[in-house]
């Protein structure tokens, strides 16, 4: 995903998770009434015209979609629970086989009642949508009931139309759970802070009027309200609702904690960071609330299907009503009922629900676990990783690295160099620079005509001096170079330092090594990704040997060094003819142009760059690199219950396909299995919302 996409993928406004098959819930708010929009008729492809069976599914709505309806009240489970008493009561009286105008008039009477109390919505739903030619499902359940009703079949529909409604609500409040999980996180961050007042004293106040800068006091057991940074005071937080990682992380004056996380041991002071819409916590739920907007392949392959398939039985049932009295030696009545179950039986509600509840559970688990996922797409496909690579700085290791020794060369003088060399790394904010010239421990001189050599070092004038700072490749195009000097380099990088050398006109001047640690759950994260059967590489602007080493700690047998961001696109390109799809987790700008070109591009959130983390597809908010193998085996769970749903709801259609034929099935039958396999496909959907299994699959177990 380039970065422009991102801005298209930011702006898609309208949200295409529907609340239900047929209608929407009632208990929709902001943001999620947007879905709500979304009443039957706009169901993509869900209409008879070919010309708009192959909408473009990345617009957020359907043109012809009628905006700014409003949808009345959908039924309350009081009035659903009367009208299928009704409807049972109706049954009963034509089971009892009570003759007679009066049993007749009550029968009528009650399942007339039934339907009205259930089927309004239905009814003016299906109206409009057949107005504007078009089979949706409320208008196939309105025909089909209708139809029942003229042909004398009363309780049959009353039945069909209250158990529709029924599944509808249950339905929906089930898509509301998967939806309500994502809203929950941002309740996590208390909705008042203890800030401090200009006349010193605390006061609470709305966590929504606090500005950025103010100074808040967070006591032990309490919610971080905003995103800040510690000013006072030591403490444990949890970090779970943001990271996912539920191991407290301890804080001291200059950490950062984010809203939602909890102060588990002492108190705290912070001055805020970030105003209340902008922690990084609104921004995990504003990021996967949008990525439910675009639509997962899956879910257009079931969208295109249920485009044909609800027209071809709908046609179906019209030719068997015509041709069954012919060929079956039917009656008319019979014929007409047999088509009606054929309606019923085309309803392709399960179906179209499975899909979406499924994807939105998903998504929901993941950031729980501190994945933020932008889009169903992303989720459906990191399954086909075959490889990913991975950058060095900051991804496999910490990315803070220190000055671990230095010395003069040449017999230049050691207080000079010191200060020549902190001079120029105190300019530049490429983190060897920086540690460069943390480790010196020395004011800076000023620089003149300073210019960063991307990828190698720094150069500029210091007291009328030209001077460079940059690594051995560069030296060594400088003919500054000699074998003894390699010797010396050679031994730092074997055990992973980064070696800088300043150089003068005359020769090289000094040697910096620094060293930056491997982060701990690296190690575990490279042997997750190969349990998956996901070849890991490492990627790294700095020296080879430098980098296999690093690379050798963690477990990578491949490694690729002194890498330009050109390169590291093309080294992604070379792993995507050679492996097939290919992921990179990085999170420096030099990365965003391999991000953008990988299948799926993972940015380290904590410590990434914002560029980093608007080019990628998926953010990890914790800096745990395990959480890229999570997200493949999560994308492998969502997928197999996909194909679970689907294979289930079209079976159970199939069966009573065959049975309406051959006229075994009543409508109620046929409406009584949509309802139970629509609850099986959306309870089966969120139970992936229990979590990211800890347990990693061998690969042969995820081929399914
Ligand atoms: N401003 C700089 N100051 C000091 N050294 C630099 C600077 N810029 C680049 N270098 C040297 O060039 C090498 C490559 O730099 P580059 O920025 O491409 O990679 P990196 O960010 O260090 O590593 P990675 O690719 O793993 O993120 C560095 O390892 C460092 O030795
Ligand atoms: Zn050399």
């Amino acid at each position: 995903m380039s970065v422009v996409d991102f801005q298209v993928w930011k702006m898609s406004g309208g949200m295409l998770i529907r609340a239900s098959c047929g209608k929407t819930s009632s208990g929709s708010r902001i943001p999620w009434d947007r879905f709500s929009n979304t009443d039957g008729v706009a169901t993509p492809g869900m209409n008879m015209s070919a010309g708009h069976a192959h909408h473009d599914h990345d617009h957020g709505h359907d043109h012809d979609h009628d905006h700014g309806h409003d949808h009345g009240v959908a039924e309350s489970p009081w009035r659903l629970a009367l009208a299928l008493a009704l409807a049972i009561a109706a049954e009963a009286v034509e089971f009892a086989g009570l003759e007679g105008p009066p049993w007749k008039s009550a029968t009528f009477g009650l399942a007339v009642v039934a339907i009205y109390l259930s089927g309004v919505d239905v009814y003016r739903l299906g109206i409009r949508a057949l107005l504007h030619f078009k089979l949706n499902i409320n208008a196939l359940m309105s025909v089909a009931v209708t139809g029942a009703l003229a042909i004398g079949q009363w309780p049959e529909a009353a039945m069909v139309m209250a158990l529709y409604s029924i599944a509808e609500l249950i339905e929906a409040k089930a898509a509301d759970r998967a939806r309500n999980a994502i809203q929950g996180l941002l309740a996590l961050s208390p909705a008042e802070a203890d800030a401090l007042q200009a006349d010193g004293t605390w006061k609470a106040v709305p966590a929504a009027d606090v500005s950025k800068g103010a100074v808040l006091r967070i006591r032990p057991g309490e919610r971080v309200p905003l995103d800040g940074v510690v000013t006072r005071g030591n403490s444990a937080i949890n970090q779970a609702p943001v990271t996912g990682e539920s191991i407290p992380v301890d804080k001291a004056p200059g950490d950062p904690v984010f809203a939602g996380t909890i102060n588990e041991t002492a108190e705290l002071e912070l001055r805020v960071t970030a105003v209340s819409a902008d922690t990084t916590l609104a921004r995990i739920i504003h990021a996967v609330e949008a990525a439910q907007a675009t639509r997962a392949p899956t879910q257009r392959f079931v969208d295109r299907f249920a485009s044909f398939y609800t027209p071809a039985v709908f046609l179906f049932a019209v030719a068997v009503a015509l041709l069954t009295p012919f060929l079956m030696q039917l009656t008319w009545l019979e014929a007409l009922y047999k088509a009606l179950v054929l309606l019923v039986v085309a309803c392709p509600c399960a179906l179209v629900i499975s899909t979406p509840v499924t994807v939105v559970s998903g998504l929901a688990a993941a950031a729980r676990r501190g994945i933020l996922i932008k889009g169903g797409t992303y989720l459906e496909e990191a399954r086909t990783l075959k490889a990913v690579a991975l950058d060095k700085t900051g991804t496999v290791t910490q990315g803070k690295p220190e000055l671990v020794e230095w010395r003069t060369w040449g017999g230049a003088d050691e207080a000079s160099v010191r200060q020549m060399a902190a001079s120029l790394a105190s300019r530049s904010d490429h983190p060897v620079s920086q540690a460069i010239s943390a480790g010196l421990k020395t004011g800076a001189r000023e620089v003149t005509s300073f210019q960063a050599i991307p990828g190698k070092g720094v150069s500029g004038t210091v007291d009328g001096r030209a001077l460079t700072l940059a690594n051995h490749g560069l030296i060594h195009e400088r003919g500054q170079c000699t074998a003894e000097l390699e010797a010396v380099l050679g031994r730092h990088e074997l055990q992973g330092r980064t070696v800088t050398l300043l150089a003068g006109e005359s020769g090289v001047l000094a040697i910096f090594a620094v060293a930056d640690t491997i982060r701990e759950s690296s190690r575990q994260a490279v042997a997750d990704l190969k349990s998956l059967g996901v070849t890991p590489v490492m990627l790294t602007g700095d020296n080879l040997a430098t980098a296999q080493s690093i690379a050798r700690a963690a477990g990578i047998e491949d490694a690729r060094g002194e890498l330009l961001p050109e390169a590291k696109l093309q080294a992604i390109e070379e792993m995507q003819r050679r492996y097939g799809p290919t992921g990179m987790a990085g999170d420096g700008i030099n990365d965003a142009p391999a991000l953008a070109q990988a299948d799926i591009g993972f940015a380290m959130g904590g410590a990434g760059t914002d560029i980093a983390m608007e080019t990628a597809d998926v953010v990890i908010m914790n800096d745990n690199l395990q959480r890229v193998a999570e997200t493949i085996r999560l994308s492998r769970r969502t997928h197999a219950v996909l194909w679970q749903n689907i294979t289930l709801a079209l079976g159970i259609k199939a069966v009573f396909f065959v049975m309406a034929v051959f006229g075994s099935a009543t409508m109620w039958m046929a409406v009584f299995a949509d309802m139970g396999a629509t609850l099986l496909v959306v309870g089966n959907g969120l139970r992936l919302m229990r979590g990211v299994p800890e347990k990693v699959e061998t690969p042969a177990e995820s081929m399914t």
